[in-house]
C-alpha cells in the first residue's frame, strides 16, 4: 500500500476495524474510506455493488462481521451463519469485480476443530469436529477463508485471510449477555467493587484456557501482512501464551482492585477446552506481538473508564 492508496476498513467502529484505522492513520496512509452499517448495509448485496462502484477502493480490510462471545453465539445461530456468510461472500465477490488489489480476511481460530492439538497449527483446519457453541460462526468464517482461496485460484486475485486468537481493547462490547469474556469480566468486577459486591460470577468452570491479543497487535499485524505478505495458506495472529478462565478472572480483579470472591456457574457453557494458537508461521514470516496481558488489561481497563463506564453503563 502507498500512503494514498484508497483503503476500505469495514467495520471501522468495531474493536478490529478502529484499530486497524489508528494503525493505517499513525502510519500515514492518508485515503481511508469507511461507511457505518446504517450508511452500508454489507448484508444487501445492491448497496455493496454501488458503494464499490462509486468508491473503488484499492485494498479492502474485511473487520465487518456479526460477532459475540459464547452465548450470543449459543443463542443467535442462525444471525451467525446468515449475516457473516452474506457480509463476506458480497464484499469479497464485490472486490474481485471492482479489481481491488489487495483484501484482509479476517477469520477466527474457533475455525480449528474442538479438540485440534495445541498449538493449533493453520494445517489442523477440517480436520475435526467443530465447537458446537459457535460451530455455525465457525462455518461461515471457513467458507469466507475458501472463498478467499478459490476466486486467488480462479481469478487470480490477492485475498489472503488470517485467524486472529481472542481479541480485546478500545471499543470492544461490554454488554454481558453478548460480549466476550474479557471485557464482561472487566465491567462485572467493576460493578461489583462499586457495589460492595461480595461475589463475582464467572461462567463455566474456570477451566478452559484462551489465549488473548490487544487489538492494536492486531492491527499492526494486518497492516504489515497486507504489506508483506500474499499467499493462499491462512496465518494464525497470537501471542503464543494462553491462561485459564479463572486467571484471567483473578487478574482482572487485582486490576480492578476487587475484593471479593469469584464464583463459578457451571451451568454456562465452557466452550472450547483449549485454543492456544501456533505461531510459527506468523513469526517465520517477521511479525510478533508487543503488548503483554498485564499491560493490555490495565490499557483496557482505562479505556472502560473513560469511555463506557462515564457515559452509559452506570446510567442504566
Ligand atoms: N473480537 C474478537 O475476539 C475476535 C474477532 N475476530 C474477527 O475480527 C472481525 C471484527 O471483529 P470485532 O471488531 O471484534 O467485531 P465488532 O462487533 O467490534 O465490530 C464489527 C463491525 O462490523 C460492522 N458490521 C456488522 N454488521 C454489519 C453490516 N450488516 N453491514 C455493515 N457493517 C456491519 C459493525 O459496524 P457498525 O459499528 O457501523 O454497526 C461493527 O463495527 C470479525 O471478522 C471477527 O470474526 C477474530 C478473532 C477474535
Ligand atoms: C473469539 C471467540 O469467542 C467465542 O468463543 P469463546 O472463546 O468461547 O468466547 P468467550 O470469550 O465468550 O468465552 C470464553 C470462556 O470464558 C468463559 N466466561 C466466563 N465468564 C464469562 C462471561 O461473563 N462472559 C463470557 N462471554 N464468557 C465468560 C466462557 O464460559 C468460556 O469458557 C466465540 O464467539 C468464537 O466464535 C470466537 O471466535
Amino acid at each position: 500500500m502507498n500512503s494514498d492508496s484508497k483503503i476500505y476498513v469495514a467495520g471501522h467502529r468495531g474493536l478490529v476495524g478502529s484499530a486497524i484505522v489508528r494503525k493505517l492513520q499513525d502510519s500515514g496512509y492518508s485515503n481511508l474510506v469507511f461507511r457505518t452499517s446504517h450508511q452500508l448495509d454489507l448484508t444487501k448485496r445492491d448497496q455493496v455493488d454501488a458503494f464499490f462502484e462509486e468508491e473503488q477502493p484499492e485494498y479492502v480490510f474485511l473487520a465487518a462481521a456479526k460477532v459475540g462471545g459464547i452465548m450470543a453465539n449459543n443463542d443467535y445461530p442462525a444471525e451467525f451463519i446468515r449475516d457473516n456468510l452474506m457480509i463476506q461472500t458480497n464484499v469479497i465477490d464485490a472486490a474481485h469485480q471492482n479489481g481491488v488489489k489487495k483484501l484482509l480476511f479476517l477469520g477466527s481460530t474457533c475455525i480449528y476443530p474442538k479438540l485440534a492439538a495445541q498449538p493449533m497449527r493453520e494445517d489442523s483446519l477440517l480436520t475435526g469436529e467443530l465447537e458446537p457453541t459457535n460451530e455455525p460462526y465457525a462455518i461461515a468464517k471457513i467458507a469466507g477463508i475458501k472463498m478467499c482461496q478459490s476466486y486467488n485460484r480462479q481469478y487470480g486475485t490477492n485475498f489472503i485471510s488470517i485467524m486472529p486468537t481472542n481479541l480485546y481493547g478500545p471499543n470492544d462490547n461490554f454488554d454481558l449477555n453478548s460480549s466476550h469474556v474479557l471485557p464482561a469480566l472487566i465491567r462485572k468486577f467493576h460493578e461489583a467493587k462499586l457495589n460492595n459486591t461480595q461475589t463475582v460470577e464467572v461462567w463455566g468452570t474456570g477451566t478452559p484456557k484462551r489465549e488473548f491479543l490487544y487489538s492494536d497487535d492486531l492491527a499492526d499485524a494486518a497492516v504489515y501482512l497486507m504489506n508483506t505478505y500474499s499467499g493462499n495458506d491462512l496465518v494464525n495472529i497470537g501471542m503464543g501464551k494462553d491462561i485459564s478462565i479463572k486467571e484471567l478472572a483473578e487478574k482482572i480483579g487485582n486490576t480492578v482492585g476487587y475484593k471479593g470472591e469469584i464464583i463459578f456457574n457451571t451451568s454456562k457453557p465452557d466452550g472450547a477446552p483449549r485454543k492456544l494458537v501456533d505461531i510459527s508461521r506468523l513469526t517465520g514470516l517477521g511479525w510478533q506481538a508487543e503488548i503483554p496481558l498485564d499491560d493490555g488489561l490495565g490499557m483496557a481497563y482505562g479505556w472502560f473508564l473513560e469511555h463506557v463506564e462515564k457515559n452509559t453503563l452506570l446510567t442504566n
